[in-house]
């Protein structure tokens, strides 16, 4: 099982972003979490802050962790790893990703979210 950890950022206006994953990238043109796997050694939290600052470009902070989700793709099993976060300094420049949204809460199911990613847009919108 590979361990993967992921931002739900949130910005000042209770907006949620959602990054669009590119054409090559497994998992081609679904939505998704920006975040990645975690290495030997690694912490989550450092995983998450590393992953979001080569992703992205720009300085999170964690803010709360949410309950993890087991998802069982075709070829592999991921436990997605989910923390609300907020960005503490930079703008975004977009390094892997297509595309990225801010979206309102109560809009986030309505995006082709990568299938391990429901279950956490649904703790999220409950949370
Ligand atoms: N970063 C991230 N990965 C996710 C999410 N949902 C989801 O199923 N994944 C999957 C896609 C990949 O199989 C795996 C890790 O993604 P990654 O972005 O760090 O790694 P990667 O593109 O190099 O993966 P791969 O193409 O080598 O399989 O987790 C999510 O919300 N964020």
């Amino acid at each position: 099982m590979i361990k993967v950890t992921c931002a739900i950022i949130v910005n000042a206006d209770g907006l949620v972003l959602a990054a669009q994953r590119n054409a090559t990238m497994s998992l081609p043109l679904k939505w998704e979490f920006p975040g990645g796997k975690i290495e030997p050694g690694e912490t989550a939290e450092a995983c998450l802050i590393r992953e979001i600052k080569e992703e992205l470009h720009v300085d999170i902070e964690i803010v709360a962790p949410l309950p993890a989700n087991t998802h069982q793709y075709p070829n592999v099993t991921i436990q997605l790893i989910p923390f609300v976060c907020r960005i503490t300094s930079g703008e975004i420049i977009l390094k892997e990703h297509l595309d990225f949204k801010w979206v309102a809460k109560d809009e986030l199911l309505a995006l082709d979210w990568a299938e391990a990613d429901v279950a956490i847009v649904k703790y999220y919108m409950e949370s």
